[in-house]
Protein backbone atom coordinates (compact mmCIF):
# COMPACT_ATOMS: atom_id res chain seq x y z
CA UNK A 1 0.00 0.00 0.00
CA UNK A 2 2.91 2.13 0.93
CA UNK A 3 4.60 1.36 -2.20
CA UNK A 4 2.37 2.90 -4.34
CA UNK A 5 2.23 6.00 -1.90
CA UNK A 6 5.83 6.72 -2.65
CA UNK A 7 7.42 7.40 -5.91
CA UNK A 8 10.87 6.33 -6.48
CA UNK A 9 11.69 9.17 -7.57
CA UNK A 10 11.11 11.36 -4.12
CA UNK A 11 13.15 9.21 -1.95
CA UNK A 12 16.11 9.78 -4.66
CA UNK A 13 15.56 13.43 -4.88
CA UNK A 14 15.10 13.95 -1.19
CA UNK A 15 18.81 11.82 -0.60
CA UNK A 16 20.87 13.45 -2.92
CA UNK A 17 18.79 16.80 -1.72
CA UNK A 18 19.67 16.61 1.96
CA UNK A 19 23.63 15.69 1.27
CA UNK A 20 23.96 18.93 -2.00
CA UNK A 21 23.06 21.36 1.39
CA UNK A 22 25.92 19.24 3.62
CA UNK A 23 28.24 19.55 0.66
CA UNK A 24 29.36 23.05 1.35
CA UNK A 25 30.69 22.26 4.61
CA UNK A 26 33.24 19.35 4.17
CA UNK A 27 35.20 17.11 1.67
CA UNK A 28 34.00 14.17 3.60
CA UNK A 29 30.75 15.24 2.75
CA UNK A 30 31.50 15.37 -1.20
CA UNK A 31 32.68 11.80 -0.61
CA UNK A 32 29.38 10.94 0.57
CA UNK A 33 27.65 12.68 -1.98
CA UNK A 34 29.22 10.77 -4.47
CA UNK A 35 28.07 7.07 -2.79
CA UNK A 36 24.28 8.44 -2.47
CA UNK A 37 24.45 8.60 -6.02
CA UNK A 38 25.87 5.18 -6.72
CA UNK A 39 23.48 3.76 -4.19
CA UNK A 40 20.12 2.31 -5.29
CA UNK A 41 17.63 4.08 -3.64
CA UNK A 42 15.66 1.41 -1.08
CA UNK A 43 12.15 1.30 0.02
CA UNK A 44 11.53 -1.61 2.44
CA UNK A 45 14.50 -3.23 1.58
CA UNK A 46 14.15 -3.10 -2.14
CA UNK A 47 15.55 -1.63 -4.68
CA UNK A 48 13.20 0.45 -6.00
CA UNK A 49 15.21 1.77 -9.01
CA UNK A 50 15.51 -2.36 -10.10
CA UNK A 51 11.83 -1.93 -9.55
CA UNK A 52 10.76 0.47 -12.04
CA UNK A 53 12.65 -1.78 -14.43
CA UNK A 54 16.39 -0.25 -15.10
CA UNK A 55 19.30 0.52 -12.64
CA UNK A 56 21.39 2.85 -11.77
CA UNK A 57 25.23 2.65 -13.39
CA UNK A 58 27.17 0.98 -10.87
CA UNK A 59 23.98 -0.06 -8.29
CA UNK A 60 23.74 -4.03 -7.39
CA UNK A 61 20.80 -6.19 -8.31
CA UNK A 62 18.72 -6.67 -5.67
CA UNK A 63 19.38 -10.07 -4.54
CA UNK A 64 16.88 -12.85 -4.00
CA UNK A 65 18.83 -15.64 -3.02
CA UNK A 66 19.21 -15.12 0.47
CA UNK A 67 15.98 -14.80 3.19
CA UNK A 68 14.86 -11.04 3.65
CA UNK A 69 14.10 -10.28 7.01
CA UNK A 70 13.00 -6.34 8.01
CA UNK A 71 14.67 -5.27 10.89
CA UNK A 72 15.58 -1.76 12.95
CA UNK A 73 17.85 -0.40 16.12
CA UNK A 74 15.11 0.46 18.73
CA UNK A 75 15.77 2.01 22.13
CA UNK A 76 16.29 5.02 24.30
CA UNK A 77 17.44 8.44 22.84
CA UNK A 78 21.02 8.53 22.78
CA UNK A 79 22.31 4.81 23.37
CA UNK A 80 23.73 4.84 20.14
CA UNK A 81 21.08 3.36 17.67
CA UNK A 82 22.17 5.98 14.71
CA UNK A 83 26.10 5.19 15.61
CA UNK A 84 24.91 1.41 15.67
CA UNK A 85 23.72 1.25 12.59
CA UNK A 86 26.27 3.09 10.74
CA UNK A 87 29.06 0.64 12.06
CA UNK A 88 27.15 -2.14 10.94
CA UNK A 89 27.30 -1.08 7.25
CA UNK A 90 30.60 0.16 7.59
CA UNK A 91 31.91 -3.43 9.39
CA UNK A 92 30.06 -5.76 6.90
CA UNK A 93 31.32 -3.51 3.87
CA UNK A 94 34.91 -4.74 4.73
CA UNK A 95 33.53 -8.29 3.67
CA UNK A 96 31.58 -6.86 0.58
CA UNK A 97 27.60 -7.21 2.25
CA UNK A 98 26.76 -3.75 2.54
CA UNK A 99 27.50 -0.06 0.93
CA UNK A 100 28.82 1.80 3.64
CA UNK A 101 26.40 4.76 4.87
CA UNK A 102 28.10 7.61 7.44
CA UNK A 103 26.24 8.77 10.40
CA UNK A 104 24.80 11.64 9.04
CA UNK A 105 23.43 10.13 6.01
CA UNK A 106 21.24 8.16 8.12
CA UNK A 107 20.14 10.65 10.39
CA UNK A 108 19.63 13.34 7.32
CA UNK A 109 16.25 10.91 6.42
CA UNK A 110 13.91 11.25 3.81
CA UNK A 111 10.51 12.76 5.12
CA UNK A 112 8.41 9.68 4.18
CA UNK A 113 4.59 9.65 4.70
CA UNK A 114 2.63 6.98 5.65
CA UNK A 115 -1.18 6.78 5.97
CA UNK A 116 -0.80 10.68 6.55
CA UNK A 117 1.57 10.42 9.20
CA UNK A 118 5.17 11.80 8.72
CA UNK A 119 7.53 9.64 8.87
CA UNK A 120 11.58 10.27 9.36
CA UNK A 121 13.45 7.04 8.93
CA UNK A 122 15.99 5.99 6.87
CA UNK A 123 16.02 2.89 5.16
CA UNK A 124 19.18 0.92 4.64
CA UNK A 125 20.50 -2.78 3.16
CA UNK A 126 23.14 -5.22 3.69
CA UNK A 127 23.81 -8.96 3.60
CA UNK A 128 25.87 -11.40 6.33
CA UNK A 129 26.63 -14.89 5.51
CA UNK A 130 23.10 -16.29 5.51
CA UNK A 131 21.01 -13.39 4.95
CA UNK A 132 19.51 -10.12 3.45
CA UNK A 133 18.93 -7.57 5.80
CA UNK A 134 16.37 -3.94 5.34
CA UNK A 135 16.80 -2.11 8.13
CA UNK A 136 15.35 1.13 9.40
CA UNK A 137 16.62 3.56 12.00
CA UNK A 138 14.55 6.66 13.24
CA UNK A 139 16.06 9.99 14.17
CA UNK A 140 13.60 10.08 16.86
CA UNK A 141 11.25 8.41 20.07
CA UNK A 142 8.05 10.04 17.83
CA UNK A 143 8.72 8.53 14.98
CA UNK A 144 9.87 5.32 16.49
CA UNK A 145 6.43 4.95 18.31
CA UNK A 146 4.80 6.34 15.26
CA UNK A 147 6.82 3.42 12.29
CA UNK A 148 5.72 0.81 15.09
CA UNK A 149 2.30 1.32 15.27
CA UNK A 150 1.38 2.17 11.82
CA UNK A 151 3.71 -0.67 10.36
CA UNK A 152 5.34 1.92 8.40
CA UNK A 153 8.15 -0.02 7.75
CA UNK A 154 7.34 -3.56 9.50
CA UNK A 155 10.26 -5.10 11.59
CA UNK A 156 10.30 -8.66 11.51
CA UNK A 157 12.79 -8.62 14.35
CA UNK A 158 14.65 -5.75 16.49
CA UNK A 159 18.30 -4.83 17.91
CA UNK A 160 17.74 -2.99 21.01
CA UNK A 161 20.09 -1.05 22.38
CA UNK A 162 20.98 0.25 25.97
CA UNK A 163 23.84 2.07 26.58
CA UNK A 164 25.68 0.36 29.44
CA UNK A 165 26.15 4.02 30.88
CA UNK A 166 22.71 4.40 31.48
CA UNK A 167 21.29 0.94 31.65
CA UNK A 168 17.79 0.71 30.77
CA UNK A 169 15.45 4.13 30.71
CA UNK A 170 11.67 5.22 29.76
CA UNK A 171 12.32 4.53 26.26
CA UNK A 172 14.22 1.52 26.45
CA UNK A 173 11.17 0.34 28.05
CA UNK A 174 8.30 1.63 25.67
CA UNK A 175 9.96 0.58 22.93
CA UNK A 176 9.97 -3.01 24.16
CA UNK A 177 6.17 -2.72 25.00
CA UNK A 178 5.24 -1.36 20.97
CA UNK A 179 7.81 -4.49 19.97
CA UNK A 180 5.52 -6.72 21.61
CA UNK A 181 2.80 -5.19 20.75
CA UNK A 182 3.33 -5.08 17.21
CA UNK A 183 4.16 -8.68 17.03
CA UNK A 184 7.79 -8.46 16.91
CA UNK A 185 8.98 -12.28 18.75
CA UNK A 186 12.34 -12.05 19.06
CA UNK A 187 15.11 -9.49 19.76
CA UNK A 188 18.80 -9.37 20.07
CA UNK A 189 20.34 -6.93 22.63
CA UNK A 190 23.46 -4.80 21.90
CA UNK A 191 24.90 -3.29 24.96
CA UNK A 192 26.42 0.04 23.74
CA UNK A 193 29.07 2.74 25.20
CA UNK A 194 31.23 -0.18 27.21
CA UNK A 195 34.23 1.78 26.22
CA UNK A 196 33.49 4.22 29.15
CA UNK A 197 33.04 1.51 31.86
CA UNK A 198 35.64 0.13 33.54
CA UNK A 199 33.49 -2.44 36.15
CA UNK A 200 32.98 -5.64 34.74
CA UNK A 201 30.51 -5.76 37.40
CA UNK A 202 28.15 -3.04 36.08
CA UNK A 203 28.15 -4.70 32.98
CA UNK A 204 26.93 -7.66 34.25
CA UNK A 205 24.35 -5.72 36.09
CA UNK A 206 22.98 -4.08 33.13
CA UNK A 207 23.03 -7.81 31.30
CA UNK A 208 20.89 -8.93 34.62
CA UNK A 209 18.44 -6.21 34.40
CA UNK A 210 17.71 -6.48 30.35
CA UNK A 211 17.20 -10.45 30.66
CA UNK A 212 14.43 -9.29 33.60
CA UNK A 213 13.29 -6.74 31.14
CA UNK A 214 12.32 -8.83 28.60
CA UNK A 215 10.89 -11.58 30.30
CA UNK A 216 8.49 -8.92 31.83
CA UNK A 217 7.63 -7.77 28.34
CA UNK A 218 7.48 -11.50 27.15
CA UNK A 219 10.54 -12.29 25.63
CA UNK A 220 12.50 -14.68 25.85
CA UNK A 221 14.85 -13.42 28.72
CA UNK A 222 16.94 -16.21 29.17
CA UNK A 223 18.28 -16.95 25.88
CA UNK A 224 18.02 -13.59 23.89
CA UNK A 225 21.39 -13.10 22.60
CA UNK A 226 23.18 -9.73 24.27
CA UNK A 227 26.24 -8.52 22.92
CA UNK A 228 28.30 -5.99 24.53
CA UNK A 229 30.71 -3.46 22.41
CA UNK A 230 31.04 -0.11 21.44
CA UNK A 231 29.43 1.21 18.17
CA UNK A 232 31.10 4.21 18.19
CA UNK A 233 34.54 2.14 18.48
CA UNK A 234 33.37 0.08 15.60
CA UNK A 235 32.78 2.98 13.25
CA UNK A 236 36.01 4.87 14.21
CA UNK A 237 37.71 1.37 13.49
CA UNK A 238 39.14 1.64 16.67
CA UNK A 239 39.72 -1.04 19.49
CA UNK A 240 38.83 -4.50 17.50
CA UNK A 241 37.52 -6.17 20.50
CA UNK A 242 34.63 -3.99 21.39
CA UNK A 243 33.94 -2.40 18.35
CA UNK A 244 34.17 -4.51 14.80
CA UNK A 245 34.43 -8.20 16.69
CA UNK A 246 30.97 -7.20 18.34
CA UNK A 247 29.29 -6.08 15.24
CA UNK A 248 30.53 -9.36 13.41
CA UNK A 249 28.95 -11.11 16.45
CA UNK A 250 25.86 -9.26 16.68
CA UNK A 251 25.19 -9.99 12.72
CA UNK A 252 25.25 -13.56 14.00
CA UNK A 253 23.48 -13.38 16.46
CA UNK A 254 20.49 -11.84 14.08
CA UNK A 255 21.29 -14.61 11.66
CA UNK A 256 20.69 -16.98 14.57
CA UNK A 257 18.22 -15.75 16.70
CA UNK A 258 15.74 -14.00 14.61
CA UNK A 259 13.25 -15.95 12.97
CA UNK A 260 12.28 -15.19 9.07
CA UNK A 261 8.64 -14.55 9.05
CA UNK A 262 5.54 -16.59 7.49
CA UNK A 263 5.20 -15.36 4.02
CA UNK A 264 2.17 -14.58 3.14
CA UNK A 265 1.16 -17.43 0.75
CA UNK A 266 1.67 -19.80 3.72
CA UNK A 267 -0.66 -17.91 5.73
CA UNK A 268 -4.35 -19.12 5.47
CA UNK A 269 -6.40 -16.86 2.86
CA UNK A 270 -7.83 -13.85 3.30
CA UNK A 271 -9.38 -11.33 1.04
CA UNK A 272 -11.03 -8.22 2.11
CA UNK A 273 -14.45 -7.45 -0.09
CA UNK A 274 -14.66 -4.52 -2.23
CA UNK A 275 -16.78 -4.77 -4.87
CA UNK A 276 -19.23 -7.06 -5.54
CA UNK A 277 -21.00 -7.66 -9.05
CA UNK A 278 -23.97 -10.05 -10.48
CA UNK A 279 -23.44 -11.40 -13.86
CA UNK A 280 -26.02 -13.28 -15.12
CA UNK A 281 -25.88 -16.60 -16.16
CA UNK A 282 -22.97 -17.19 -13.34
CA UNK A 283 -24.17 -15.28 -9.93
CA UNK A 284 -22.64 -12.85 -7.51
CA UNK A 285 -18.90 -12.21 -7.61
CA UNK A 286 -17.09 -11.09 -4.72
CA UNK A 287 -14.29 -9.07 -5.93
CA UNK A 288 -10.91 -7.70 -4.15
CA UNK A 289 -7.05 -7.77 -3.40
CA UNK A 290 -5.79 -11.33 -1.71
CA UNK A 291 -4.13 -10.00 1.36
CA UNK A 292 -2.35 -13.90 2.30
CA UNK A 293 -2.75 -17.29 1.49
CA UNK A 294 -3.84 -19.06 -1.44
CA UNK A 295 -7.32 -20.12 -2.70
CA UNK A 296 -8.20 -22.98 -5.45
CA UNK A 297 -11.71 -23.93 -6.97
CA UNK A 298 -13.36 -26.29 -4.63
CA UNK A 299 -12.20 -24.67 -0.97
CA UNK A 300 -14.42 -24.07 1.54
CA UNK A 301 -14.35 -20.56 2.59
CA UNK A 302 -16.42 -18.58 5.18
CA UNK A 303 -17.68 -14.74 5.06
CA UNK A 304 -17.08 -12.98 8.33
CA UNK A 305 -17.93 -9.34 9.14
CA UNK A 306 -21.44 -7.09 9.77
CA UNK A 307 -23.15 -10.07 11.78
CA UNK A 308 -22.46 -12.83 9.34
CA UNK A 309 -20.56 -16.02 9.53
CA UNK A 310 -21.38 -17.82 6.38
CA UNK A 311 -19.76 -21.17 5.31
CA UNK A 312 -19.62 -22.25 1.11
CA UNK A 313 -17.46 -22.89 -1.25
CA UNK A 314 -15.65 -21.07 -4.02
CA UNK A 315 -16.98 -22.26 -7.43
CA UNK A 316 -15.03 -20.13 -9.68
CA UNK A 317 -11.74 -17.79 -9.68
CA UNK A 318 -11.35 -15.01 -12.25
CA UNK A 319 -8.95 -12.37 -13.09
CA UNK A 320 -8.96 -9.78 -15.89
CA UNK A 321 -11.87 -11.97 -17.10
CA UNK A 322 -9.67 -15.06 -17.44
CA UNK A 323 -10.92 -17.83 -15.56
CA UNK A 324 -8.52 -19.34 -13.20
CA UNK A 325 -7.82 -22.35 -11.08
CA UNK A 326 -5.52 -20.63 -8.13
CA UNK A 327 -5.09 -17.06 -7.07
CA UNK A 328 -2.63 -16.42 -4.66
CA UNK A 329 -1.90 -13.19 -2.03
CA UNK A 330 -1.86 -10.01 -3.96
CA UNK A 331 -4.08 -10.64 -6.68
CA UNK A 332 -6.67 -8.66 -7.59
CA UNK A 333 -9.49 -11.29 -8.27
CA UNK A 334 -13.30 -12.38 -8.53
CA UNK A 335 -14.75 -15.10 -6.90
CA UNK A 336 -17.80 -16.76 -7.16
CA UNK A 337 -19.10 -18.58 -4.52
CA UNK A 338 -21.77 -21.27 -4.24
CA UNK A 339 -25.33 -20.17 -4.07
CA UNK A 340 -24.57 -16.82 -2.87
CA UNK A 341 -26.99 -13.98 -3.17
CA UNK A 342 -26.41 -10.50 -3.53
CA UNK A 343 -27.58 -9.47 -0.17
CA UNK A 344 -25.81 -11.69 1.08
CA UNK A 345 -22.34 -10.35 1.11
CA UNK A 346 -21.58 -6.63 1.29
CA UNK A 347 -17.96 -4.60 1.32
CA UNK A 348 -15.94 -4.31 4.42
CA UNK A 349 -16.57 -8.15 4.76
CA UNK A 350 -13.88 -10.66 4.42
CA UNK A 351 -13.77 -14.03 2.26
CA UNK A 352 -11.33 -15.91 4.73
CA UNK A 353 -9.97 -19.70 5.13
CA UNK A 354 -12.83 -21.46 7.97
CA UNK A 355 -11.49 -20.80 11.01
CA UNK A 356 -8.70 -18.72 10.11
CA UNK A 357 -10.37 -15.36 11.26
CA UNK A 358 -12.60 -13.94 13.96
CA UNK A 359 -15.28 -11.23 14.19
CA UNK A 360 -15.01 -9.04 16.66
CA UNK A 361 -17.25 -6.50 18.34
CA UNK A 362 -15.07 -5.52 20.89
CA UNK A 363 -11.10 -5.10 21.78
CA UNK A 364 -7.93 -3.30 23.20
CA UNK A 365 -5.28 -1.16 20.99
CA UNK A 366 -2.52 0.88 21.13
CA UNK A 367 -3.14 4.04 19.62
CA UNK A 368 -1.06 6.59 18.14
CA UNK A 369 -3.27 9.96 17.91
CA UNK A 370 -1.93 12.48 14.94
CA UNK A 371 -0.84 15.84 15.61
CA UNK A 372 -2.46 19.05 13.91
CA UNK A 373 0.51 19.25 12.13
CA UNK A 374 0.26 15.74 10.92
CA UNK A 375 -3.64 16.54 9.60
CA UNK A 376 -4.95 15.54 12.82
CA UNK A 377 -7.11 17.09 15.84
CA UNK A 378 -6.15 20.43 17.04
CA UNK A 379 -7.63 19.70 20.54
CA UNK A 380 -7.35 16.83 22.70
CA UNK A 381 -10.80 14.23 23.51
CA UNK A 382 -12.00 12.39 26.25
CA UNK A 383 -13.61 8.96 26.80
CA UNK A 384 -16.47 7.77 24.58
CA UNK A 385 -15.09 9.38 21.70
CA UNK A 386 -16.77 8.08 18.09
CA UNK A 387 -14.40 8.35 15.11
CA UNK A 388 -15.03 6.14 12.04
CA UNK A 389 -12.53 3.11 12.32
CA UNK A 390 -11.08 1.67 8.90
CA UNK A 391 -9.78 -1.69 8.53
CA UNK A 392 -9.53 -3.18 5.32
CA UNK A 393 -12.32 -2.40 2.94
CA UNK A 394 -14.79 -1.95 6.12
CA UNK A 395 -15.88 1.27 7.69
CA UNK A 396 -17.50 1.25 11.06
CA UNK A 397 -18.13 3.83 13.54
CA UNK A 398 -16.25 3.10 17.73
CA UNK A 399 -16.39 4.22 20.61
CA UNK A 400 -12.88 4.84 23.00
CA UNK A 401 -12.76 4.20 26.06
CA UNK A 402 -10.24 3.27 28.65
CA UNK A 403 -9.28 -0.03 29.95
CA UNK A 404 -10.64 -1.06 33.33
CA UNK A 405 -9.04 0.42 36.05
CA UNK A 406 -7.82 3.31 34.56
CA UNK A 407 -7.28 6.30 37.31
CA UNK A 408 -9.45 9.05 36.45
CA UNK A 409 -11.21 7.73 33.09
CA UNK A 410 -13.83 9.81 32.99
CA UNK A 411 -11.88 13.01 32.62
CA UNK A 412 -8.50 11.86 31.42
CA UNK A 413 -7.72 13.61 28.00
CA UNK A 414 -5.78 12.17 25.06
CA UNK A 415 -3.81 14.67 23.31
CA UNK A 416 -2.60 14.91 19.77
CA UNK A 417 0.37 13.24 19.46
CA UNK A 418 -0.09 10.70 22.32
CA UNK A 419 0.62 7.34 22.28
CA UNK A 420 -2.16 5.69 24.33
CA UNK A 421 -4.11 1.74 24.73
CA UNK A 422 -7.66 1.86 24.58
CA UNK A 423 -10.51 -0.13 24.25
CA UNK A 424 -12.10 0.07 20.97
CA UNK A 425 -16.47 -0.76 21.13
CA UNK A 426 -17.38 -1.21 17.57
CA UNK A 427 -21.11 -0.70 15.92
CA UNK A 428 -20.80 -3.61 13.90
CA UNK A 429 -18.42 -6.66 14.01
CA UNK A 430 -15.50 -7.17 11.97
CA UNK A 431 -12.65 -9.64 11.44
CA UNK A 432 -9.78 -8.74 13.11
CA UNK A 433 -7.13 -10.59 14.58
CA UNK A 434 -4.02 -9.38 17.28
CA UNK A 435 -1.95 -7.71 15.20
CA UNK A 436 -4.43 -6.25 12.96
CA UNK A 437 -3.71 -2.41 11.99
CA UNK A 438 -6.38 0.69 11.47
CA UNK A 439 -6.73 3.93 10.79
CA UNK A 440 -9.23 6.34 13.10
CA UNK A 441 -10.65 8.87 10.90
CA UNK A 442 -13.16 11.61 11.33
CA UNK A 443 -14.69 14.26 9.25
CA UNK A 444 -12.77 13.34 6.24
CA UNK A 445 -9.48 13.51 7.47
CA UNK A 446 -7.30 10.81 9.35
CA UNK A 447 -6.84 11.36 13.21
CA UNK A 448 -5.01 8.34 14.71
CA UNK A 449 -3.67 5.11 13.67
CA UNK A 450 -4.02 2.13 15.83
CA UNK A 451 -3.14 -2.15 15.89
CA UNK A 452 -5.33 -4.70 18.24
CA UNK A 453 -3.59 -6.05 21.13
CA UNK A 454 -6.05 -7.96 22.15
CA UNK A 455 -9.45 -9.22 21.35
CA UNK A 456 -12.20 -8.82 24.19
CA UNK A 457 -15.32 -9.45 22.27
CA UNK A 458 -16.31 -11.70 19.38
CA UNK A 459 -19.02 -12.58 17.77
N1 LIG B 1 31.65 6.67 24.05
C1 LIG B 1 30.77 6.21 23.19
N2 LIG B 1 29.88 7.04 22.65
C2 LIG B 1 28.99 6.54 21.77
C3 LIG B 1 28.99 5.16 21.41
N3 LIG B 1 27.99 4.97 20.51
C4 LIG B 1 27.39 6.16 20.33
N4 LIG B 1 27.99 7.11 21.08
C5 LIG B 1 27.64 8.54 21.14
O1 LIG B 1 26.36 8.70 21.72
C6 LIG B 1 25.69 9.79 21.13
C7 LIG B 1 24.35 9.35 20.65
O2 LIG B 1 24.49 8.44 19.59
P1 LIG B 1 23.38 8.23 18.46
O3 LIG B 1 23.85 7.10 17.61
O4 LIG B 1 23.05 9.48 17.81
O5 LIG B 1 22.18 7.78 19.38
P2 LIG B 1 20.68 7.46 18.92
O6 LIG B 1 20.23 6.35 19.79
O7 LIG B 1 20.62 7.24 17.46
O8 LIG B 1 19.94 8.78 19.32
P3 LIG B 1 18.48 9.29 18.84
O9 LIG B 1 18.32 8.93 17.41
O10 LIG B 1 18.51 10.74 19.07
O11 LIG B 1 17.48 8.58 19.72
C8 LIG B 1 26.60 10.32 20.04
O12 LIG B 1 27.30 11.41 20.52
C9 LIG B 1 27.53 9.15 19.76
O13 LIG B 1 28.79 9.54 19.28
C10 LIG B 1 29.97 4.33 21.99
O14 LIG B 1 30.06 3.11 21.73
N5 LIG B 1 30.83 4.90 22.88
MG1 LIG C 1 19.47 8.21 16.01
Amino acid sequence: MLRTQLPATRIVSCRLFSTRATLVHSRAALRQTAQVRRSPSLWNGVNLTARRGYAEPGSKKFDRSKPFLNIGTIGHVDHGKTTLTAAITKVLAERGGSEFMAYDQIDKAPEERARGITINAAHIEYETESRHYGHIDCPGHADYIKNMISGAAQMDGAIIVVSATDGQMPQTREHLLLARQVGIKRLVVFINKVDQISDPEMLELVDMEMRDLLSTYNFDGENTPIIMGSALAALEGRDRDIGADKIFELTKACDEWLELPLRDLDKPFLLPVEEIFTKTGRGTISCGRAERGIVNKGDEIEIIGYGSKLKTTVTGIEMFRKELDRGEAGDNMGILLRGLKREQIERGQVIAAPGSIQSVKRFQAQLYILTKDEGGRYTPFIQNYQPQLFVRSANVTINLSWPEGTPEATTRMVMPGDNVEMVCELVHDVAADVGTRFTLREGGKTVGTGIVTKILEVV
